[in-house]
């Protein structure tokens, strides 16, 4: 028997616990099971009570206070804890049946992301080990991040190094769409949606370098050249390039608010995972003449 998960992940702020609980309540108003598993050990208020937190096996805050660590070492204390200690994720996860979905709501410390081994040994051992879990991420990646385009450039390469770190299905998300309703046009938005890298040379708010910048430029093999504007968009072209060149990534659109909205984002995710296909055929509810009439 399979069971079925998302990795819900992301920056710091970029609107995952609440993702997490919109996908809950969208869950529970299409009547389907759903277990909730924060793995956040700093988290401390949640619209949903989790059915699994780490918090009852160890706090950030207990961490730091006794260990003297900061916020990033104290987490990543953290998770090396939880690794030794898998018996206080995988046992309740085990009585945990295929027609539920299981979300995991993730820290923000995009460090867990991209270069700390952490993450791809917890992964491989859900779905790998004897739970058998289909998983997918969830990246979310702020919508207001398309107003400034290098950035947004930059947000998809950690979803990237998030993607290649993991090597899962995955899902990358543009959360807070309410925020930029208004802000761009349809038609612009479509270009971060299928990543199109003539963004960047599109770019309004880019300030073309003058002659004098150009010249100051030297030599790019040189450790103590200064990248100045121009070469920096010649760099940010590039790697755009390689995005749009490759298809790499691409953006479904989040606004929590919506149902229609948050159904489109499951599907997505139930795709990845192969859920329906898995699911035994339900038998029809028998006709309650009584109740019905
Ligand atoms: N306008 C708007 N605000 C949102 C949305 N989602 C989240 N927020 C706000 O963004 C802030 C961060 O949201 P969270 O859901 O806590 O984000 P997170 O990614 O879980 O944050 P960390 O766990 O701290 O990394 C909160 O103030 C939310 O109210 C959204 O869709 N629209
Ligand atoms: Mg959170």
């Amino acid at each position: 028997m399979s069971k079925f998960g998302t990795l819900v992940m992301g920056p710091a702020g970029a609107g995952k616990s609440t993702f997490c609980s919109a996908l809950i309540q969208h869950l529970q108003n299409t009547k389907r099971p759903c277990f909730y598993v924060n793995l956040d050990p700093a988290a401390e208020d949640f619209a949903f009570e989790p059915d699994l937190d780490i918090k009852d096996l160890i706090s950030l805050q207990d961490v730091m206070e006794e260990m003297s660590l900061g916020p990033n070492g104290g987490l990543i204390y953290c998770f090396e804890f939880l690794m030794e200690n898998l018996d206080f994720l995988t046992d309740p996860l085990e009585q945990v049946t295929e027609d539920y979905l299981i979300v995991f709501d993730m820290p923000g410390q995009i460090e867990l992301y991209t270069h700390v081994p952490i993450l791809p040994g917890l992964v491989k051992t859900l779905m790998h080990g004897s739970l058998n879990m289909r998983m997918c991420a969830a990246y979310l990646l702020e919508a207001t991040f398309v107003i400034d385009r290098p950035k947004f450039f930059s947000g998809t390469l950690s979803a990237m190094s998030a993607m290649m770190m993991l090597e899962m299905p995955h899902i990358n998300i543009l959360s807070k769409m309410d925020l930029v309703k208004g802000q761009v046009a349809k038609r612009d938005l479509k270009r971060f949606v299928d990543v199109d890298a003539d963004l960047i040379d599109d770019d309004p708010a880019r300030k073309v370098a003058t002659e004098a910048e150009q010249k100051q430029y030297v030599d790019p093999a040189s450790p103590h050249s200064l990248m100045n504007g121009a070469s920096f968009h010649k760099l940010n072209k590039a790697v755009a390039e390689l995005i749009d060149g490759f298809s790499m990534v691409s953006f479904l659109k989040l606004d929590v608010q919506d149902e229609h909205s948050l159904g489109a984002v499951l599907s997505y995710i139930d795709d990845a995972i192969q859920f329906h296909e898995s699911q035994e055929p339900r038998e029809p509810k028998e006709f309650d003449a009584d109740n019905d009439a």
